[in-house]
């Protein structure tokens, strides 16, 4: 039975992203005994605080961790080292906040913590405070924060290692959080976001314009999908010259001067952007497939691509296993003939990426090529189904690309 907490209930279980990306679980229990806690994250002789709020999709919730994550990029807390924590456990519904490792242990981090919860008003989050005891064990004393300056301990409770569960803790919360499986899911989100977005009202207007359920014409419709600088502007163009297609894209032309604005919210609010992107496309894909081929660079691939390879912290096998719910088409959205996933060499991305002589330095280009982040972007698109994506060798030259993604269309969708 999983450790029993101060109530002799199953104790919540966190999770860090430790060194080398592998995720570091521990738990808490009532008793002494239990294995030693991983050391990783104790920074001796320094101090460890961790706050958590609810990682529903909510909002409210969405903002509030934004706003800590950027408070503890600042002033005193430039000394301390912050780890995404996840909070999960067989009572509790997930949270996400952080883990806050302060080298040097003085009462000034705790006093700017207090200071930075007590600021957000009501209910702040609660304030996890580790210390190391006699025999070097680790104890976490769970505070409310209270009115007037003071603060009630809660629990005190041994961090004990815990097993890794066997899906990442944030897994089950994607398809509320993150990857959207219907228009009225993203709705929902961006309407909660009008009242301090005000681009938000002008993207619902836009979307309720559209057709509910657009059907697809009878001309063929090609995605062409993949991680950035592996070449979809150039083949979408060729392809769409050789067909004498319809070139279209998402985010559409109508909503993609508003994508810093929504680039710079929370992966809930941000990923609801895009998907209703998806859905505006769809009702310019319907009508354009009434009369010509459609080739349209990015879809819903890469909406749910990208927000699953953010979402899941650590290393490729963290992700959501192969038929997992989260990578299925939504039943709702324009669902294409084909889908061609353009895939390339680190090595050939970090020169093409180069050679668009974008203001990215050589260091930040080979790490951004190298990080695990595409490495799981692209396992996710590989792992969506109905329609899935048919992967591409985009090394090869400009021609003999065209050539196999030509070939491709023609054996899928027959001569256009
Ligand atoms: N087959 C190829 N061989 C060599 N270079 C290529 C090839 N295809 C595209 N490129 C070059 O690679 C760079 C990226 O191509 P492109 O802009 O088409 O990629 P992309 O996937 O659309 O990128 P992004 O998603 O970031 O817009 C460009 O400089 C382009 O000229
Ligand atoms: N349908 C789409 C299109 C794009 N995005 C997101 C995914 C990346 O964060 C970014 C890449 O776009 P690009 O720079 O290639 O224009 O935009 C998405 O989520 N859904």
């Amino acid at each position: 039975a999983p450790p029993a907490g101060a109530s002799g209930q199953a104790g919540p279980c966190f999770a860090v992203e430790g060194p080398g990306s592998d995720l570091v679980c521990f738990t808490l229990s009532a008793g002494a005994s239990g294995r030693p806690e991983p050391r990783c994250f104790v920074p001796a002789p320094g101090r460890c605080y961790s706050l958590c709020v609810p990682a529903a999709s909510s909002v409210p919730m969405a903002r509030l961790h934004r706003r800590l994550q950027q408070r503890l990029r600042q002033g005193p807390f430039g000394r301390c080292r912050v780890l995404g924590l996840l909070c999960y456990g067989a009572q509790a519904a997930l949270e996400k906040g952080f883990l806050i490792q302060d080298p040097q242990g003085g009462p000034e981090t705790e006093r700017a913590l207090e200071e930075l919860l007590r600021g957000l008003g009501e209910l702040p989050p609660l304030l996890g405070v580790y210390e190391a005891g006699e025999r070097g064990e680790l104890w976490q004393c769970l505070w409310a924060l209270r009115g007037a300056g003071g603060r009630e301990l809660l629990r005190r409770a041994r961090v004990v290692a815990a097993e890794e569960p066997p899906l990442h803790p944030a897994v089950p919360g994607l398809s509320h959080a993150a990857v959207f499986h219907s228009l009225e899911a993203a709705r929902s989100v961006v309407e909660q976001c009008t009242s301090f977005i005000p681009e938000a009202t002008a993207v619902l207007d836009l979307v309720d314009k559209c057709p509910k359920q657009s059907k697809k014409g009878e001309f063929p419709v090609i995605v062409i999908e993949g991680l950035d600088a592996t070449g979809k502007t150039t083949v979408t163009q060729s392809v769409n010259d050789s067909l004498n297609a319809l070139l279209l894209r998402s985010p559409p032309a109508c909503i993609s001067q508003w994508r810093k604005t929504f680039d710079d919210e929370p992966t809930l609010i941000r990923r609801a952007f895009y998907a209703l992107g998806n859905y505006i496309v769809a009702s310019e894909i319907a009508k354009a497939s009434t009369e010509s081929p459609v080739v349209v660079d990015r879809y819903w691939h890469s909406t749910a691509a990208y927000a699953i390879a953010t979402e899941i912290s650590g290393k490729v096998q963290n992700l959501p296993p192969a038929h997992h719910e989260v990578y299925q088409w939504p039943e709702d959205l324009l669902k294409p003939d084909l889908v061609l996933l353009l895939t390339v060499s680190p090595e050939e991305r970090i020169r093409r990426l180069q050679g668009r002589g974008l203001e990215k330095t050589e260091e930040e280009t080979e790490l951004e090529a190298n990080s695990l982040f595409p490495q799981k972007v692209e396992e996710s698109y590989k792992r969506m189904e109905n329609p899935r994506c048919q992967e591409v060798d985009a090394s090869p030259s400009r021609e003999e690309v065209l050539r196999t993604v030509l070939y491709l269309i023609k054996k899928h969708c027959g001569s256009l």
